[in-house]
């Protein structure tokens, strides 16, 4: 964009059809429909598009958005298709076209997640209004001479003026002399202004590289040497920061953001969406002397079109963002980072199911640029791609500075119980109250929403269950209401069994967040307790606010889901209380082991981050668990080395590959019938196995009855291929069947 206002003419907004004149030759164009591949488009004369022009086209009766692709159209012959006899693009608008990079990207994740190629590339263009530039804005310039006559106000302006002789927009200058617009109009009546056209203010200030000089030395120094000379080497590399909670990870791939600046390439940031706080973009903030710019689903519609603007046009360098940041159309991408590389955040699971951090190490190979992993618990994925060389892992074993790790202990539940009714042992409260009476904060983490995930009624039994889904509605005290968690149905809670009548006999069982905070408040009336937790009102930004109250130590009991556990610097957190800690563990998750080990880790890894001695305390029923013993001896490499060879015993992944398939259908015997049809056209191959079709965990989800198909293979097979000959041979899909797909699944219900 222009740094000289002088070059940059009115937009000429509207004006950007072309005049419709015969159609010259066909092109295919990605829509976002879930079909096969491209569809046919004539170019009217005059217009000029080239792979990757984002256009709008016709689809039936509507207008869609779409994008130039490369080759010939599969919808049929369209080589031999007359440009006459179909439909012309609507328009071409005025933006950079998706760069080869980007659309072998998209067609990459399209063959690999096995998505519909236009439902790829439409995440790439989601900021519609941002397709055409921004308008100009008005601004005014001084020509110089002075009015007739001199006010005060007036020359309060004319010294700002003259001491900043730039452009100026009318309410900035009116703002920044703090006098009114009148003033302003007065002047430029006078012909001491002249109205001009300034480019848009850009969302985000350039970063510095070299805004403050890094101070960093030993194992982070060493770390961060061995990225950069990988970055400087050029060309596509993959390093995996393991680095226990607060060793200063953030510190490290700082200094690989710095070099990527310095080379004049674009930076993206992936981070799991509730880790992407204020005080972390503070931080950047405070080393680059500029914001990032931001993308995650809490953005103003304006934000987003200029920040998807901004990386179009190469303005904005760095962008630090959740999952879907991935598919942003970098100008100039150099770098990478996967912050929490192991969160299950990263796997999207609705229309295109893919795991961002997986897709992001693929765009960086088509990209031919370094990615940097990071996390304090790897996933067992990248440990194994750091063994066998393909990733450079660096380690950073201590904690940055004077802090040591917290001291960990199991609670044994059924030595140390709690009191009739209560959740948390006699041992944790007694922690607890210590931790108070030092003015330190002590965190107890649950990851249960709501009061109590069951509710029954203590004279029939009946139990609250989602009218559309297999899951029992859940109280939620502070709002008065019972709801369904997979489907977000929600009722007034009954004050009568609505099976046998009788009133207010209705039980909880079991505990959530909202129950430990009454516990709590029960043992310390006179603590300030904040809960934590997605579903309370407000959403970002009142989080975002509380945990900057969190920070600054306005609260002395902190109750929370996993919302706490990431990244969060609470300096005077001493105390972390897990109320639960088998809660993941029996789930029929082949990665629940490695679930629970990494979110106990990153939780209780919040204490005593500042030096002060800290300490986590987990609630558990089977202290002999080997997670448990893994989490209590520090010894993570030992668990990490089991893990490892339990998965390579089973084939599981990374060593062998996954898919699942689920089928629902509005009537159980629709979706059986179907299933049972797919796994009989499964083709006959050694080396994969089709396992099921049995009723899905979650047998009913918003009224459709769900049956599951596990596809297993070797780490070689082509497990693509095998799905897409199981689908083409199966049963038509009928009716309201329909089928999801899930290359190397994360969730097993
Ligand atoms: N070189 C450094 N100079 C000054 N302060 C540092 C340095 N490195 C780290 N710190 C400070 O140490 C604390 C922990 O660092 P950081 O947040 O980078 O750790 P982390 O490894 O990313 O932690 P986690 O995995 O728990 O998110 C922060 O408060 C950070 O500001
Ligand atoms: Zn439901």
């Amino acid at each position: 964009m222009g740094k000289d206002s002088s070059d940059i003419l009115p937009s000429l907004f509207g004006d950007t059809l072309p005049e419709a004149g015969p159609p010259t030759h066909v092109v295919p164009v990605l829509v976002p429909l879930p079909v096969a591949g491209a569809y046919s488009y004539a170019v009217p004369e005059g217009m000029h598009v080239a792979p990757g022009s984002v256009v709008q086209v016709p689809v039936g009766p509507r207008q869609v958005i779409g994008v130039v692709w490369d080759g010939t159209s599969d919808d049929g012959v369209s080589a031999k298709l007359d440009p006459k006899k179909l439909r012309p693009i609507t328009l071409a608008f005025d933006c950079p076209p998706l760069s080869k990079e980007m659309r072998d990207f998209i067609d990459w994740v399209s063959a690999y997640t096995l998505s519909p190629p236009g439902l790829v590339a439409r995440m790439a263009i989601r900021a519609p209004a941002a397709l055409d530039p921004e308008p100009m804005v008005e601004g005014l310039r001084y020509v110089g001479g002075q009015p007739e006559r001199l006010t005060p106000a007036r020359s309060k302006v004319l010294d700002l003026i003259r001491e900043q002789d730039v452009p100026w927009t009318r309410s900035g200058l009116a703002n920044a002399a703090g006098v009114s617009l009148s003033v302003i109009d007065g002047l430029t009546q006078q012909g001491v202004f002249e109205t001009i056209f300034l480019a848009p203010p850009p969302v985000v200030a350039t970063p510095d590289p070299d805004f403050v000089a890094p101070r960093i030395e030993g194992p982070q120094k060493q770390a961060a040497e061995e990225i950069i000379a990988s970055i400087r080497a050029g060309g596509f590399a993959a390093s995996l920061i393991d680095g226990v909670t607060g060793s200063g990870k953030t510190e490290v791939y700082f200094e690989a953001i710095a070099e990527t600046l310095r080379r004049g390439k674009q930076v993206l940031i992936l981070l799991p969406e509730i880790a992407l706080t204020s005080s972390f973009l503070e931080r950047f903030e405070q080393r680059f002397g500029a914001k990032p710019g931001e993308w995650h689903s809490d953005l103003s519609p304006r934000i987003r079109e200029k920040v998807w603007r901004g990386v179009v046009t190469g303005d904005v360098q760095v962008v630090a963002g959740a999952r879907s940041a991935l598919f942003l159309p970098f100008e100039n991408l150099g770098l990478i980072i996967v912050d929490e590389e192991h969160d299950p955040a990263y796997k999207q699971e609705d229309r295109v199911f893919y795991n961002a951090r997986d897709m992001a190490v693929v765009r960086a190979r088509i990209g031919d640029f370094p990615i940097v992993l990071v996390s304090a618990t790897p996933s067992v994925e990248s440990q194994v791609n750091g063994l066998s060389g393909r990733y450079n892992t660096v380690h950073l074993p201590t904690r940055f500075g004077d802090a040591a790790m917290p001291d960990l202990h199991l609670i044994d539940m059924r030595r140390h119980p709690p009191e009739r009714g209560g959740f948390l042992s006699p041992v944790l409260l007694r922690a607890i109250a210590k931790t108070i009476d030092r003015k330190e904060q002590a965190l107890l983490f649950l990851n249960r929403r709501g009061y109590a995930p069951l509710t029954l009624c203590r004279v029939c039994g009946h139990r609250f269950q989602c009218p559309q889904c297999s899951s029992w509605l859940v109280e939620h005290r502070f709002k008065s209401q019972i709801q369904c968690h997979q489907c977000g149905y929600s009722e007034r809670t009954p004050e009568a069994c609505p099976e046998c009548g009788t009133l207010d006999h209705l039980v909880a069982c079991g505990p959530g967040v909202e129950r430990i905070a009454e516990e709590v408040e029960r043992h310390f009336p006179d603590a300030r307790t904040i809960v934590m937790s997605s579903d309370l009102l407000g959403g970002v930004k009142r989080m975002r606010l509380e945990l900057e109250a969190i920070a600054n130590g306005e609260a002395d009991i902190v109750i929370g889901t996993q919302l706490v556990a990431k990244g969060h610097n609470f300096p005077l957190m001493t105390l972390v209380g897990i109320v639960d800690s088998d809660l993941g563990l029996s789930n029929g998750d082949p990665r629940a082991a490695e679930r629970t080990f990494q979110l106990l880790s990153q939780v209780t890894g919040r204490a005593g981050r500042t030096g002060l001695k800290s300490h986590g305390l987990l609630q558990t029923f089977q202290p002999q668990h080997p997670v448990m013993q893994a989490i209590i001896s520090g010894d993570a490499g030992a668990f990490y080395e089991r893990e490892i060879e339990e998965r390579q015993k089973a084939i599981l992944p990374p060593f062998g590959r996954l898919a699942s398939l689920i089928v629902s259908a509005d009537t159980r015997a629709d979706a059986e019938t179907h299933a049972r049809g797919l796994r009989a056209a499964a083709p006959k191959v050694t080396g994969i196995s089709v396992l099921g079709p049995a009723e899905a965990p979650l047998a009913l989800v918003r009224g459709r009855h769900r049956f599951r198909l596990l596809v297993h293979g070797r780490r070689n097979s082509d497990m693509q291929g095998f799905l897409r000959a199981m689908i083409d041979n199966g049963p038509k899909q009928r009716g309201s069947v329909q089928i999801q797909l899930d290359i190397d699944p994360q969730s097993f219900l």
